[in-house]
């Protein structure tokens, strides 16, 4: 049995999360913890991993700790950049705990990075735009600017340059907000969970992968596989396609 606590436990993911875990054969839902409770619950009741569903601000604190404790930790809470990133790296390396940073740990998400990765440079122009409910926080998502990232860098290693683009006068905020050059625009909506299209458009020719999140029990098999192996991989692995050999 996989002895798991739950940060940010009363939230949107964090309650499905810990639904999951309690229904998960192989594991066992030993703590769970919110904003008002003392990170120490999870030392004290013994969690071999963190589930980190919180929020921006929260997160780098909570994986300091779990570092500093021992505790694996699986992440899915957004705010991530390349910093964040080299931080959490070394405090993984230096403990000998794993942990898995998640920008989506929907198949279907993880798949439509991968494709949007792929498509990249074989197109003259890509945009993102990601459609989520108006409780988030963040924008943009965590997941279109990690998807922005991948196709900035694939444009880049095959040579092309920024989107060709005549804009010369726009309104704020009209042309999104950049990423890795990668306009992605944001949209919120009450009654949406979590949708993204990616879009590439060359001469007489468009490509969209889209994606929808209708329930965040989408994010439970994910999850359910980090939990299960964060254990077996010391250090800090990004994204859930390292654990599924895509
Ligand atoms: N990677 C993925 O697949 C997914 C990632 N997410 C990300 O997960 C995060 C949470 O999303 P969501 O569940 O919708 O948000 P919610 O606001 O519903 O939940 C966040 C929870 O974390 C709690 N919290 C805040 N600070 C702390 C803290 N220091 N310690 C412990 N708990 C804390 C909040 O408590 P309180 O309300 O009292 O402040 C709240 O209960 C976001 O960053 C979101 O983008 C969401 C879905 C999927
Ligand atoms: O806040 C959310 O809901 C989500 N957050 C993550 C993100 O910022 O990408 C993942 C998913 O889009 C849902």
């Amino acid at each position: 049995m996989i002895r798991v606590g739950v940060l940010g436990a009363n939230g949107r993911m964090g309650a499905t999360v810990c639904e999951a875990v309690d229904g998960a054969e192989d594991m066992e839902l030993v703590a769970t913890v919110d904003e008002s409770d003392s990170l120490s619950t999870l030392a004290e009741r013994e969690a071999e991993v963190a589930v980190d569903f919180t929020h921006p601000d929260a997160v780098m604190d909570n994986l300091r700790y779990c570092a500093e404790a021992g505790i694996h930790a699986v992440v899915g809470t957004s705010g991530f950049d390349e910093e964040r990133l080299g931080t959490v790296s070394g405090w993984a390396r230096e403990s000998g705990v794993g942990v898995l940073v998640a920008p989506n740990f929907a198949l279907g998400a993880v798949l439509t990075m991968r494709f949007a990765e792929l498509a990249a440079r074989y197109f003259d122009t890509a945009e993102v735009i990601e459609l989520h409910h108006n409780r988030k926080v963040d924008a943009p998502s965590g997941t279109a600017a990690h998807t922005a990232r991948l196709i900035g860098q694939a444009r880049a290693e095959a040579g092309l340059g920024a989107n060709p683009d005549a804009t010369t006068s726009a309104m704020p905020g009209a042309r999104g907000a950049e990423v890795a050059e990668v306009p992605v625009h944001s949209v919120r909506l009450a009654g949406l969970v979590a949708h993204q299209e990616v879009l590439f458009g060359s001469a007489g020719e468009t490509l969209t992968i889209r994606h929808d999140s209708m329930d965040r029990s989408s994010f439970m098999p994910g999850v359910l596989l980090g939990v299960r192996q964060v254990g077996t991989r010391p250090g800090l692995t990004v994204g859930l396609d390292k654990l599924m050999d895509i």
